[in-house]
């Protein structure tokens, strides 16, 4: 089954437009995703969520419509949204008592070992956490209550790099059951590119890419050449370029540029920005 499937979603709001986004997300895999600001990426995320109606579309999580899906499914889909939604004058434990009452799948003790893990202090009101520690706290409710998915927004900004990697090794943990799967916005890149399967690209509100990211790294390149050298390549090998003092900086199709050409490895952001540099 797949964790979350996407057909063709549209939502208008004045002056900016989803539209007809197609993702599927298998079970099993970790989908990054990602934009530029105001791509769209939270729109998604919230109609997903059907915090927001659609005007078009199907969206199955976990093969279901939320739409008319009972709260059965919702104890199996963890979300962590951009900002805290926790009552600020709970602790940690408060909120642990709360979860019980709300989630009949709420693990306890998994809920713990994620603060112990975390280091999140056991009376301290969330109003004296900083942004990292709202964060952790929204990712351990997120994993505690027999979540099958994860859909995150820019979960871990705000997190310094080790504690952004220990998150990532809970991802990564948590997807070794292969009928979990998490979907994952974030402007970090870097981070998107260790853990996940997929990478879908939105620019403007329309799909750029929802590709494997192995076959996206395997069938771009960074092209480092001469003007001479670049007119010289069929123009179809080419996504974007940039020019700049010693030459030219191409992202190209590794497959329609003779091996004699020096082609470096494209990373994530490379492909990103140089499809939007496309035809500059
Ligand atoms: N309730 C709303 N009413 C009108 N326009 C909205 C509303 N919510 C979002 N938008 C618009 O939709 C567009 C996409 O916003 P969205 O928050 O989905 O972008 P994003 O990709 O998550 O950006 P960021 O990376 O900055 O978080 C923006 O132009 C925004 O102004």
């Amino acid at each position: 089954m797949n964790g979350l499937e996407i057909r063709n979603l549209s939502k208008t709001y004045d002056g900016f437009s989803l539209e007809n986004l197609n993702i599927t997300l298998p079970s099993g895999c970790i989908m990054g995703f990602i934009g530029e600001n105001g791509a769209g990426k939270s729109t998604t995320i919230k109609l997903i969520l059907d915090l927001i109606s659609r005007d078009t579309g199907e969206i199955k999580v976990l093969g279901k419509d939320l739409r008319n899906a009972g709260k059965d499914i919702k104890e199996h889909i963890g979300v962590v949204l951009d900002e805290s939604c926790f009552p600020e004058n709970l602790s940690q434990q408060e909120i642990n008592k709360i979860m019980k009452n709300i989630y009949r799948t709420w693990d306890e003790r998994k809920f713990n070992k994620y603060m112990q893990q975390f280091s999140l202090p056991l009376k301290k009101p969330i109003k004296d956490y900083s942004r990292g520690m709202k964060m952790k706290l929204s990712i351990a409710v997120a994993l505690a209550h027999d979540s099958k998915i994860l859909l995150l927004d820019e979960a871990t900004s705000g997190l310094d790099p080790i504690v952004r990697d220990e998150i990532l090794d809970v991802f990564l943990e948590f997807i070794q059951d292969e009928r979990n799967s998490i979907f994952i916005s974030s402007h970090i890149i870097s981070d998107l590119e260790k853990i996940c399967d997929y990478i879908t690209f939105i620019h403007k509100g329309k799909l750029v890419f929802s590709e494997p990211k192995d076959d996206l790294m395997d069938s771009y390149g960074v092209l480092k050449c001469s003007e001479e050298e670049f007119k010289a390549i069929d123009t179809t090998a080419v996504k974007g370029y940039r020019k700049h003092k010693f030459g030219v900086e191409a992202l190209v199709y590794r497959n329609k540029v003779k091996d004699s050409l020096l082609i470096e490895k494209a990373s994530i952001e490379d492909i990103m920005l140089f499809h939007l540099k496309e035809g500059k």
